[in-house]
């Protein structure tokens, strides 16, 4: 039996939330109270002390916050002995390579931090990384919210850059493109040498397509977070499971074993 199955409502896993009163954090705060093996101790937005996570006995701490503050309550959990499940983006490999150092001298804390927590968009990332040896070209279209902070966003970055790696292995060249003159930003950022466009709307909440070229055909991957429910059930899966996977885990994949 896994230790997530034996935590049930006579043991509930004790869970902070930060960033608590925002689109995402409201959300985690009615599903962590609504989940029988899970109870709420502490809820932290901007302006409150966190320090209540750590006085109300929080196991897990959950992060939907802002690319800027994510590290320093990234290394508060860690130095109280806080689990973390972090959906906040903004992360680069030389952050993870600072959390990594971070939980060097603790050994059994589990820190895991998830570009997506929707199923459709961890499986569309898969799908990608597996279709891009096959396509000679690869673009990114990702599509939210007006009020979103970043762009590109965490999942387009981090599906280009499976996408950009997965081509480099296969021994693929840049895309074939012959645009010689462009507006600036026209074709978009590009990520491990795939292009990545962003698209803000009002009435949006959370798309991505990704889209391979090839000899007289395409392929289009899309996924559609129609609610902000639909990232629910990964970050209750990424709380009961980070307290049995110490370490640095990136990625809901690695959870689902897909
Ligand atoms: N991994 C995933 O599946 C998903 C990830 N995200 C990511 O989550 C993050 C948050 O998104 P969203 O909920 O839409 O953003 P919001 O702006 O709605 O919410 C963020 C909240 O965090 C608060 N906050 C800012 N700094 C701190 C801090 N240091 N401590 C505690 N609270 C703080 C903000 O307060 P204030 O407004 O006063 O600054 C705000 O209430 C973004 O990076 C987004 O990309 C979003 C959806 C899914
Ligand atoms: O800000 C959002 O809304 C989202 N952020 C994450 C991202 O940047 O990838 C996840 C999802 O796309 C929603």
């Amino acid at each position: 039996m896994t230790e997530a199955a034996d935590r049930g409502h006579d043991n509930p896993i004790r869970v902070g939330v930060l960033g608590a009163r925002g689109r995402m954090g409201a959300q985690v705060v009615q599903a962590v109270e609504s989940s029988p093996d899970t109870t709420l101790v502490a809820a932290v937005d901007a302006g409150d002390d966190r320090a209540g996570i750590v006085d109300a006995g929080a196991e897990v701490v959950v992060d939907f916050t802002h690319p800027d503050a994510v590290m320093d309550n990234l290394r508060f959990a860690v130095t109280h002995g806080v689990h973390a499940v972090v959906g906040t983006t903004g992360f680069t490999d030389e952050r993870l390579a600072t959390v990594r150092e971070w939980l060097t001298p603790e050994p059994g804390l589990g820190v895991l931090i998830a570009p997506n927590f929707a199923l459709g968009a961890v499986l569309a990332m898969r799908f990608a990384e597996q279709a891009a040896r096959f396509y000679p070209a690869c673009e990114v279209i990702e599509l939210h919210h007006d009020r979103k902070a970043d762009a590109p966003s965490g999942t387009a970055a981090h599906t280009a850059r499976l996408v950009g790696r997965a081509r480099a292995a296969a021994g693929l060249g840049p895309a074939p493109d012959a645009t010689t003159s462009e507006l600036p930003g026209a074709r978009g950022a590009t990520v491990e040498g795939v292009r990545v466009h962003s698209v803000r709307l009002p009435g949006l909440v959370a798309h991505e397509e990704i889209l391979f070229g090839g000899t007289g055909e395409t392929l289009t991957i899309r996924h559609d977070s129609l609610d902000r429910s639909s990232f629910m059930p990964g970050v209750l899966l990424g709380v009961r499971s980070v307290l049995r996977r110490p370490g640095l885990t990136v990625g809901l994949e690695n959870v689902l074993e897909l």
